[in-house]
């Protein structure tokens, strides 16, 4: 008798900061031999484009209590229950082994399904904070993973720190030799997550044209703006003389990040992750307005070893970040000792930790 093939559903949604690491945990698995299912809704399908097209993708009509107006927060429940009635059914045929949530509404669905079938089931918070969503289910699933460190969990529930699933692109470069800043050229990667940041188009580019003229002729700029500003900060750029790349979202974050002598950038779980994993100085600005102020809390564990200088949204004037860009380039030994201090809280190896997770609960 053939053995049957084993099935893992994840459930994620909403932005790209819970499809990331669900994309890397579905490409392990399938190279594992296991059959991949995602369920996730019309938002987050958008993000699905770089999962493997083996993933089989169910689409369910969750609904975000967040945005809409107030028949959209009426209706949010019973579409919910709807969602979750129709995950029930396909569980119930297809029996799968394990059921993994990465938060977000869509992740409702498949996750209240699973422990109404009581089937083997974990969530994975990317935030030092648990979102909405993860703090709900955190009591009712066998195993809570957490990938910002220390997480602060609901009282009773025990974590486990496997980190944050990064891409093989970035995988591949973990802890690549640092280039100190000095006399030659030198890049400055900026990047304010899946959507881009409006503050760091405001800030960094006059920060970047104060510094003095020695470090300037040396800088090479990937700056990733949103549609809407990357125009006024390419001009901004060019009319400083800067040496300047803008983009609204870089496919190749990963040679870049590697390349870069400092990186500034918003504290989402991902970008955060990608720097220590990489290990490079940077400067961030959490989002002021993230569930729980979680990015806040993503920053931490890199403060806190050395690895990266917090700014406040509301203390981050063109002056101090001009004054921390500087601090840092013109400083090798303390840019080499935050490069170092960024490795040390890198979790490179966080999908395989997900990963035996997942084969664990399978049994
Ligand atoms: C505004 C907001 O609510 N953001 C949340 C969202 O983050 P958001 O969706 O912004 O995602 P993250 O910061 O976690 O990840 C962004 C990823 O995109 C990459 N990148 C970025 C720019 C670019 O040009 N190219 C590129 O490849 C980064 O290297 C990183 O790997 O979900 C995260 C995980 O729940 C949260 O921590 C964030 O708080």
């Amino acid at each position: 008798m053939t053995e049957r093939q084993r099935l893992l559903v994840i459930a994620a949604g909403g932005t790209g900061g819970h499809m990331f690491p669900a994309q890397a945990l579905a490409e392990v698995m399938l190279r594992k031999g296991w059959r991949v299912k995602l369920s996730t809704d019309a938002r987050g399908a958008r993000y699905t484009g770089g999962f493997p097209h083996t993933v089989e993708i169910e689409q369910v009509a969750s609904a975000s209590f967040v945005r809409g107006g107030v028949l959209a927060k009426l209706v949010a429940p019973l579409r919910i229950f709807g969602g979750t009635l129709a995950a029930a059914w396909r569980m119930w045929r297809d029996r799968p082994d394990v059921v993994v949530g990465f938060g977000g509404y869509p992740a409702i669905p498949a996750m209240a399904a699973a422990r109404v079938l009581r089937l083997p089931r974990m969530i994975h918070e990317q935030n030092g904070v648990l979102g909405r969503v993860n703090r709900v289910f955190s009591r009712r699933v066998d195993r809570v993973a957490c990938g910002t460190w220390p997480a602060d969990l609901p009282e009773g529930v025990a974590g486990v720190h496997t980190g944050n699933p990064v891409r093989a692109a970035v995988q591949e470069r973990a802890g690549a030799p640092y280039i100190p800043p000095g006399d030659y050229p030198m890049s400055i990667l900026v990047i304010g997550g899946s959507q881009g940041a409006r503050v760091l188009s405001d800030i960094v580019p006059p920060a970047i044209a104060a510094l003095p003229m020695d470090v300037l002729r040396n800088i090479r700029v990937s700056h990733q703006a949103r549609d809407e500003d990357g125009a006024r900060v390419a001009q901004f750029y060019a009319e400083n003389g800067v040496d300047a790349d803008v983009q609204p979202f870089f496919r190749d974050v990963p040679r870049r990040m590697s390349e870069a002598q400092l990186v500034i950038s918003r504290a989402g779980a991902s970008s955060v992750a990608d720097i220590s994993v990489i290990g490079r100085p940077s400067i961030l600005i959490p989002y002021p307005h993230a569930t729980g102020d979680h990015q806040s809390a993503n920053a931490r564990g890199l403060t806190e070893a050395g690895g990266a200088i917090v700014i406040p949204e509301s203390r981050a004037t063109v002056e101090i970040m001009a004054e921390q860009i500087a601090s840092i380039l013109t400083q090798p030994d303390g840019a080499v000792k935050m490069a170092h201090a960024a490795l040390s809280v890198g979790k490179p190896e966080a999908t395989e930790e997900l990963v035996a997770l997942v084969e664990e609960l399978a049994g």
